[in-house]
């Protein structure tokens, strides 16, 4: 890996930021994080990752080993002497459904006075159309640029997709700012698209509103399945095989969730409006989400033979609680909505996930009060009226069911809202099976 001058700065070091600053230094830049939160901060000093995501440490560790990487306190430490500094902050919704770019313009304004002559400020957090004039004006400095390099990594596999990406998206007003920009990834074989700063901010949005569909379209046609007596898998099987559809992202489910796109498909939909356009088509998309909860809710209470919303006396024992499997995020779980639904009709659960068993996060500690943890998945079978897997966790797929069906009692239904077991083999131990879109 080349050995290069530039120093980078990146600003949050949360998924976002924490994979950026340990995959540039990866890669042969010097980089130094900063985040607000000194437990955070104190965490990766010791050594220690804050969240799950497979193969962080080791890159984290290794490039501290041979000092191209370190972790500070404030964004004004990571930026002073920073050629290029990444704002890796939250945008969360906002109580409209935007964006709140509170914390992208408080990083900025933190960060005007230190910055050299000639930085680059990179947008990397996902950010509405117009940011980067936004940032410009909080920033209040001519002599710096401001860039938009949106991130497309995921949860769990943020390493890899941020290592060998499909694609780099850069926008600036300033094709040398663009460039110096780009020159970071040179060790990456990818197409480079270098474009104007609102269409850099509209292909982000755009690609997870698009994913989003394609999973919204997915679950439709599961519920059509189930309806007419087809089998999802053989239909996705059957339009995935047509490369023009593509097979991936198209598995259905409870439901997406997760911390972008429910944000971000709402932020969409508002920055259309905002800027006149009706996006009725996202408007579906997101609508088509919240009925899958829904259609979950109803094959949970069918399963136990009541209305969804009398559940008293219910005990479900829920298998998952992450947003999805290989990483410990709960925010906008469909787990966690599905049960937080189930609770308020009554039901008492007891869950089991592979990232609550032992010391929570932080982001877990705030949201699982209610919920009685196991220290083991087939605990969550003891006494259970249904049992819903929430997540995919290929361990799950595992689980010996002869000893489910004995500890939940016999004709107890599993409600497989990943589709992750076989029915036959579920039903041979003397459960129910209810699936997405399987007959
Ligand atoms: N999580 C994901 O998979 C992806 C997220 N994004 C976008 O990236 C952005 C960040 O998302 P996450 O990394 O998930 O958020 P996060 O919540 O995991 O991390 C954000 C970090 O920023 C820190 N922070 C906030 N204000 C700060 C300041 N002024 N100075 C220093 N640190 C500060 C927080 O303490 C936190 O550690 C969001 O815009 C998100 O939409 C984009 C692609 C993927
Ligand atoms: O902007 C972001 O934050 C990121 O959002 C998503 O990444 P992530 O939220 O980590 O997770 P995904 O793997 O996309 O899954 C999102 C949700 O869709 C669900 N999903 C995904 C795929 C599928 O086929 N079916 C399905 O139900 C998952 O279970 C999960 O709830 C995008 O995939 C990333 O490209 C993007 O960078």
């Amino acid at each position: 890996m080349p050995e290069t001058e530039i120093r980078l700065g990146v600003v949050g070091t949360g998924y976002v930021g924490l994979t950026t600053g340990a995959c540039f230094a990866h890669m042969g830049h010097r980089v130094v994080c900063g985040d607000i939160d000194q437990r955070k901060v104190d965490l990766l000093n010791d050594g220690h990752i804050p969240i799950v995501e497979d193969g962080l440490e080791q890159i984290v560790n290794d490039a501290r080993g041979v000092g191209r990487l370190e972790f500070v306190l404030g964004s004004q430490a990571a930026a002073t002497d920073a050629d290029i500094v990444f704002l890796c902050v939250p945008t969360p919704q906002g109580d409209d459904g935007s964006a709140d770019l509170s914390y992208i313009q408080q990083a900025a304004r933190e960060i005007a006075p230190i910055l050299k002559p000639g930085a680059v400020v990179v947008n990397k957090s996902t950010v509405p159309v117009g940011s980067t004039v936004a940032v410009e004006r909080e920033l209040q400095r001519d002599d710096v640029f401001v860039v938009s390099n949106p991130e497309f990594l995921r949860e769990g596999t943020a390493v890899r997709d941020f290592l060998q990406p499909d694609r780099v998206v850069i926008g600036s007003a300033d094709r040398g700012a663009a460039e110096k920009v780009a020159e970071l990834y040179d060790s990456i074989d990818t197409p480079i698209i270098i474009t104007d700063p609102a269409s850099a901010e509209t292909i982000k949005y755009a690609a997870n509103g698009f994913l989003a569909m394609k999973i919204s379209f997915v679950n439709a046609v599961a519920a059509m399945c189930e309806a007419v007596g087809a089998d999802v898998a053989a239909v996705v099987d059957g339009i995935g095989s047509d490369t023009r559809i593509g097979g991936q992202f198209l598995k259905p489910g409870p439901g997406w969730g997760g911390s972008c796109f429910p944000k971000d498909s709402r932020a969409l939909v508002k920055i259309a409006e905002e800027h006149g356009y009706n996006f009725s088509m996202m408007k579906g998309v997101i609508d088509v989400n919240t009925e899958q909860r829904g259609r979950m809710i109803d094959k949970v209470a069918k399963a136990v033979g009541r209305h969804h919303s009398n559940l008293s006396g219910v005990t479900v024992g829920a298998m998952g609680l992450t947003f999805k499997a290989g990483t410990d995020d709960l925010r906008e779980s469909p787990a966690m909505a599905i049960i937080a639904d189930l609770r308020r009709a009554g039901a008492r659960v007891r869950a089991f996930d592979p990232t609550t068993c032992g010391e929570l996060s932080p982001h877990q500690e705030s949201t699982l009060d209610g919920i009685e943890l196991t220290k083991e998945l087939i605990d969550v079978a003891d006494g259970a009226d249904v049992i819903c897997v929430f997540t995919e966790w290929p361990e799950f797929a595992k689980v010996d069911l002869d000893q489910v069906a004995a500890r939940a009692g016999a004709g107890t239904t599993v409600v497989d809202m990943r589709n992750l077991f076989d029915p036959f083999a579920v039903k041979s131990a003397g459960l129910g099976y209810d699936g997405v879109g399987r007959n």
